[in-house]
């Protein structure tokens, strides 16, 4: 039998949670890859059970565990982007900010995942510090949600204002480009989006999608932002082609579960 080599294909890899629910962390991230035609690698950092209606167990992986895995995709396979999820503990975001640091990755996306969209902390005290003070400060872009940025910024996310406010003090702090996500925002601010990567401030607006199956929004939109930089697209075009993607999921959305179901990352064209 003769065998036809692929063609050269994009890779990128995901450093994040499990998700049994299938719908957030790297079942998302994979998925997304798929979709936007990238290879998907992966690194996990812990194990949720999860679904629909919340995550009743976490077990982190220890962090030797997840640095042999970035190594084993790293020393063979390579990538052209990587972005971070669930990073759980301290000691899990200190082992992945020394491997980004050593190997300077220049497309790395930090969804520095703290705070569910609900408002309810999904990581440690410990870990939070840590994303903010050794993480953040080495990705290209970082994409927090509303809560995320009240915390990197330290102000109270109310309006359209106090988001542009928190993307400029978030990319002074860190010198990345910022994401605020408005997918908890209220009234006209929902589902808009503020960027500002020290040149340009841009609000990227959607008409809001009236669906309560919005699981795993953050992780589509960050791995479709990686996707696209892996395919060679720059930040601020990788950001607006990736929001175009989030809000055709979030019409797709899976009524599956007795809770809030996931977008459909799904089987269209991108
Ligand atoms: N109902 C909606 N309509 C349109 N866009 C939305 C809606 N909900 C969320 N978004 C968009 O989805 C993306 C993810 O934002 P969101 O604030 O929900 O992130 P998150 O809280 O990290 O997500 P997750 O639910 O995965 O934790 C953003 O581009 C946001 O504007
Ligand atoms: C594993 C995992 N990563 C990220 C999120 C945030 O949506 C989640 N709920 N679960």
């Amino acid at each position: 039998m003769t065998s036809i080599a692929s063609p050269t294909i994009p890779i990128a890899l995901t450093i994040a949670g499990s998700d049994s629910g299938g719908g957030a962390g790297m079942q998302a991230d994979l998925r997304t890859f798929a979709v936007h035609r990238v290879h998907g690698t992966c690194a996990v950092t812990c194990i949720t059970a999860q679904n629909t209606l919340g995550v009743t167990r976490v077990d982190a992986l220890p962090p030797e565990a997840v640095v042999a895995q970035i190594d084993a995709v790293a020393d063979d396979i390579g990538f052209d982007a990587v972005k971070t999820g669930m990073l759980l503990d301290r000691a899990i975001v200190a082992a992945v900010a020394e491997k980004a640091r050593q190997a300077g990755w220049s497309k790395l996306v930090v969804d520095p995942v703290m705070v569910s969209r609900t408002g309810a902390q999904l990581i440690d005290d410990d870990a939070v510090a840590a994303l903010k003070n050794h993480l953040l400060p080495l990705g290209a872009i970082a994409t927090p949600n509303r809560y995320e940025a009240q915390i990197l910024s330290g102000l109270a996310i109310e309006t359209l204002d106090d988001m542009k406010a928190a993307a400029e003090k978030i990319h002074h702090h860190s010198r990345h480009a910022v994401l605020v996500k408005g997918g908890a925002m209220s009234g006209n601010c929902h589902g808009v989006d503020v960027w500002f990567d020290g040149d340009r401030l841009e609000v990227l607006q959607t008409t809001a999608v009236n669906t309560r199956h919005t699981h795993g929004t953050g992780c589509t939109l960050s791995a479709a932002i990686t996707a696209n930089l892996a395919r060679g697209n720059d930040p601020l075009s990788a950001v607006k082609a990736a929001k175009k993607y989030v809000t055709e999921a979030l019409h797709r959305g899976l009524n599956i579960g007795n809770g809030q179901g996931p977008v459909g990352q799904g089987d269209f064209r991108v």
